[in-house]
C-alpha cells in the first residue's frame, strides 16, 4: 500500500480507444487519472480541486482540444509543478503552445513516422481522385446518372511534376509512392535534404515549386510561419490548371482564396482532408463537385490508430521511468531534453 501511494500520477486527457490494455499496464509505475471534465472551465476547476496533484505526465488525445482548448499557459499554470511531460497522440501538435510548454519546463512529444503511411495513402487517394476528376463521377453514379451528363476527362499521374511543400515524414512517403506512378518529384522545405533522404527528388525554391508543379501537395506543420502560406498571391504564381492536395492542416491554405482559384479555373481540382475551421467547410468547396473532400481521416486505420496510442502511452511510461521522451518536438531540440 505504501509503494502504491508513492507512485506519481499520470493523466489521460481525452479517450484511449485501442490501447486500453497498454494504458492500464502503466499501473505498474503510476497512478492513472482519467480527466473527467468535458470543457476548459471544468478542466481548470478539476485541476484546482487537487485531482491532478502529483501528476508528472499526460497522454493527450488528438480530440482533447474540446476539453482543454488550446494547451496554453493558462492550462499549464493550472497543472501542478510536478508536471513535466506532455505526450501528444498525433503527428500534428498545433493545439499545443510549445513555447509556453518550454517556458514551463514541460517537454512535448508528438507521434512522428507512425502516421506517415496512412496519411501518405490518403494523399495518394486524393491526388488520383482529383487528377482523374473522379468525384463528379462518384456523385452522379449515385444520383442515377451513370457516367454523368458531360463527364470531363482527367489526367494521368505519369509524367506529371509533383511539388511537395514540406518534405518531412509524410512528404517523403508521398514522394516515394508517387514515383511508382511515374511522377517527377520536386520539393521545397526549410532546408534541402540529404541525398539519401530526398530519394532523388529535386530541391527548388518556393516560387519555382509554385510556378512549375502540376500537382502541389501541402505537408507542412501548422504554426505562425505556415498559416496561409498558400493564399491569393501564391495561387497567382501557380501553373494554370494545377491540382492542389492538402493533408496537413486546413489553415496552411487560405480556403476562400482556393475557392476563388477553383472558380477562376486557375486550380483545376483539389483534394482535401483538412479544413480551416473543422468541422465547418467553405460552402464553395462543398458545392464544387470537382473537389474531393474527406473529413480529416488521414490516420484513421485500425493499425495506425492503435500504433499511435501505444507509442504515446510508451512515452508516458518513459517519462515516469526514465524522465525522458522519444520524439521530442523539433522546437525543443537542443535543450538537452532528449
Ligand atoms: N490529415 C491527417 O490526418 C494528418 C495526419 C498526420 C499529420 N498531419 C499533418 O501533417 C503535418 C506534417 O506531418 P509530418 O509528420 O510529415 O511532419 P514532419 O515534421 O516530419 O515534416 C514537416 C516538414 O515541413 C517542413 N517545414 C516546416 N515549416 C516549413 C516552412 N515554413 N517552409 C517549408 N518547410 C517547412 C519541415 O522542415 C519538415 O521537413 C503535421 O504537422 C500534421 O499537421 C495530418
Amino acid at each position: 500500500m505504501a509503494s502504491q501511494a508513492a507512485k506519481p500520477k499520470v493523466l489521460c486527457i481525452g479517450h484511449i480507444n485501442f490501447a486500453e490494455k497498454e494504458w492500464q499496464s502503466l499501473k505498474d509505475v503510476a497512478e492513472l487519472v482519467v480527466v473527467q471534465s468535458n470543457n476548459r472551465k471544468k478542466f481548470l476547476a478539476e485541476a484546482k480541486s487537487g485531482a491532478f496533484d502529483g501528476a508528472v505526465a499526460a497522454f493527450r488525445s488528438f480530440t482533447s482540444a474540446s476539453i482543454t482548448g488550446h494547451f496554453d499557459s493558462e492550462i499549464l499554470s493550472a497543472l501542478p509543478s510536478t508536471f513535466h511531460f506532455l505526450c501528444q497522440n498525433g503527428a500534428g501538435y498545433d493545439p499545443i503552445d510549445v513555447s509556453a510548454c518550454t517556458e514551463a519546463e514541460v517537454r512535448v512529444c508528438n507521434v512522428p513516422k507512425i502516421a506517415d503511411d496512412a496519411t501518405g495513402d490518403t494523399a495518394m487517394f486524393l491526388m488520383l481522385g482529383a487528377l482523374r476528376l473522379f468525384n463528379p463521377m462518384l456523385v452522379s453514379l449515385r444520383e442515377g446518372d451513370f457516367k454523368g451528363s458531360s463527364p470531363k476527362l482527367g489526367n494521368d499521374p505519369r509524367g506529371k511534376k509533383l511539388g511537395i511543400l514540406g518534405m518531412g515524414g509524410i512528404g517523403r512517403n508521398i514522394a516515394s509512392k508517387s514515383k511508382a506512378f511515374g511522377m517527377e518529384i520536386q520539393y521545397y522545405n526549410r532546408k534541402p535534404l540529404s541525398e539519401e533522404l530526398s530519394g532523388g527528388a529535386t530541391y527548388v525554391s518556393f516560387d519555382e515549386l509554385l510556378a512549375t508543379s502540376d500537382i502541389l501537395s501541402l505537408n507542412l506543420p501548422l504554426n505562425k510561419n505556415t498559416r496561409h502560406i498558400i493564399s491569393t498571391a501564391e495561387f497567382e504564381k501557380m501553373k494554370p490548371g494545377i491540382v492542389v492536395i492538402n493533408t496537413s492542416r486546413g489553415p496552411v491554405m487560405d480556403e476562400a482564396a482556393l475557392v476563388v482559384a477553383l472558380d477562376e479555373g486557375k486550380v483545376r481540382s483539389a483534394g482535401m482532408d483538412v479544413f480551416e475551421e473543422e468541422p465547418k467547410i467553405h460552402p464553395g468547396l462543398v458545392s464544387n463537385r470537382v473537389v474531393i473532400l474527406l473529413p480529416h481521416v488521414g490516420t484513421q486505420t485500425l493499425e495506425t490508430q492503435k500504433a499511435m496510442e501505444v507509442f504515446t502511452i510508451e512515452n508516458v511510461r518513459r517519462a515516469v521511468v526514465e524522465g525522458r521522451l522519444e520524439g521530442l518536438v523539433p522546437e525543443q531540440a537542443g535543450k538537452g531534453w532528449d
